[in-house]
């Protein structure tokens, strides 16, 4: 039986074909047919909002500003918005890929931690605010390149900005704190910033530690750590409100109390000499060791101990001669959160790198295994922070860096950041055998004839390796601790295991 193509001109003629009981003998053409879009389909589909399926979630109904088949369509952040060349004809929805090509796709396919990934132009988000955004307009950030002489023209910021740039490499790189609030901590009050920057899409974080912004007769003994991008005046049409709002404010918000910042609350100033430099910490996030406690490494525990060094108060001499009380100033500092996950190898490797962990190979040995470096961190972004934070520049306060890993102090003078000291991180576990078995540094007061058992249950039970927590011991930790002296160089004297040790 031959079927013409044009007996399967409608759906009937077709179902027969497909049910008739004998099946064609010989060679049947048939036209492909491309079924009208159902309209009431379409209005469903539309008033549904976005599609989240497997096969749809790239897909979407789109104001038909674009050739759908044109190159780039996908591209969503290429709209312009529909009255931008738009003919009147076109305005009909039009369904519309939001994929790049596959070329494109697999073409950028990086890991998860690559900070080579192409930028959204992170730097424009200021209209993630709810309240209404400004033009979109190339606004102030700290540059990590040497800006060249003020012209004329310039502005405040704008020398502000110039005088906190101190890197001699020639970088495209700058951050710009979108926002920042004060968090409360069991260590004291600290304000969070969120940054963005043109290097990678991450979002890092400042911690700063500097509770006497909240007094202005503390203030004076030392400049106040404030960014420079997030007291820039963003926009001439910006209100006290929306300034407030991403936080930039000065002293403590309360119902009855609000006023936003100037650009001039950055005016580069220095400490009394008497103050040391504030204590920093670079972090590198670590989902395991801070978010669920683990106790494979030691990161959850050095988060905590860092807010808490940073937060302890400072005790000055007594100013003059003939005064005997010293002066106690809170603590300031800042610990600058990274969104490096595993030493830059992304939390996908990192799992995989514990079970070659758990098979008796070390942190540095897995990492290897997997193809990646021992460490793939970069510490550009952090010099940057810093110097939006106007801490490590050249005409600004040096820093006290709190850690014990030498390539990381390397990388850090590499960008231009001046360290003035570097102060150890003692793991809790080992400084707390090693000075006396009662002592508790936080948490659960331990009490003499305490034995070991009841110490470390006082401190599993005051929250092991979690913010405000105490001490955390085990295996895993302790052959972690191990290999960062041992393998990874880390300036820390060895805590012996037992007498043969050395
Ligand atoms: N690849 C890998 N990363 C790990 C492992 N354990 C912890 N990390 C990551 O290591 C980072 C913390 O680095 P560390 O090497 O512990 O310490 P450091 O920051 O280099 O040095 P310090 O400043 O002295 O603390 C975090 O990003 C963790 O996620 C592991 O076993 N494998």
């Amino acid at each position: 039986m031959t079927i013409g193509i044009e007996t399967l001109h409608d759906d009937l003629s077709l179902l027969n074909f497909l049910t008739a009981p004998t099946p064609p003998r010989a060679k049947t053409i048939i036209k492909r047919r491309d079924a009208e879009l159902d309209p009431l389909l379409l209005a469903a589909a539309t008033s549904s909002g976005p599609h989240v399926t497997r096969n749809h979630y790239t897909h979407d109904f789109f104001p038909g500003v674009m050739d759908p088949q044109a190159q780039g369509s996908w591209d969503w952040t290429r709209w312009q918005g529909e009255d931008v060349g738009v003919k009147q004809e076109r305005k009909k929805l039009t369904y519309v890929s939001r994929q790049a090509p596959r070329s494109k796709r697999l073409g950028s396919e990086t890991k998860e931690n690559d900070s080579r990934r192409e930028a959204v132009d992170p730097l424009k988000s200021a209209d993630n605010l709810p309240l209404p955004a400004p033009k979109k307009q190339r606004t102030p950030s700290i540059s990590a390149q040497p800006t060249p002489a003020l012209t004329r023209s310039s502005t405040l910021t704008d020398a502000l900005l110039a005088s906190s740039s101190t890197s001699s490499e020639i970088s495209d790189l700058e951050v710009k704190c979108m926002a920042r609030t004060r968090i409360p901590t069991p260590h004291g009050p600290a304000f969070l910033h969120l940054y963005h920057n043109t290097r990678d899409n991450k979002e890092h974080l400042a911690i700063v530690v500097d509770p006497a912004q909240f007094s202005d007769e503390q203030s004076r003994y030392a400049p106040p750590i404030r960014s420079r991008s997030l007291d820039a005046v963003w926009s001439a049409t910006e209100t006290e409100m929306d300034r407030i709002t991403r936080g930039a404010y000065v002293g403590r918000l309360s119902a009855t109390s609000q006023a936003a910042s100037l650009p001039s609350e950055n005016l580069p100033g220095m400490a009394d000499d008497s103050i040391p430099s504030p204590l920093i910490r670079i972090h590198s996030e670590c989902f395991t060791g801070e978010t669920i406690g683990s106790m494979r490494c030691d990161c959850g525990e050095q988060l905590d101990e860092a807010i808490r060094l940073i937060s302890q108060s400072i005790t000055l001499p007594s100013p003059s001669s003939g005064s005997s009380r010293p002066i106690t100033i809170p603590g300031r500092g800042a610990v600058v959160y990274l969104r490096q996950e595993g030493r830059g190898i992304g939390l996908l490797s990192k799992i995989r790198a514990y079970n070659l962990q758990d098979l008796g190979h070390d942190t540095v040995t897995a990492n290897l295994m997997l193809g990646h470096k021992a460490d793939e961190r970069g510490y550009e972004i952090a010099a940057a922070i810093l110097r939006d934070l106007g801490l490590g520049t050249e005409c600004g306060e040096g820093v006290r860096l709190l850690t014990n890993n030498p390539d990381k102090v390397a990388a850090l003078e590499k960008e231009g950041l001046r360290i003035v000291e570097r102060v150890p991180m003692i793991p809790r576990s080992w400084q707390k055998r090693k000075q006396h078995p009662v002592h508790s540094l936080l948490g659960e007061v331990a009490v003499a004839g305490d034995d070991e058992e009841m110490l470390h249950e006082k401190e599993r039970r005051a929250g092991a390796t979690l913010i405000g927590g105490g001490a955390a011991h085990g295996d895993d930790l302790e052959k972690y601790l191990r290999t960062k002296v041992l393998r990874m160089g880390h300036m820390l004297p060895l805590f012996p295991m037992d007498a043969s040790d050395p």
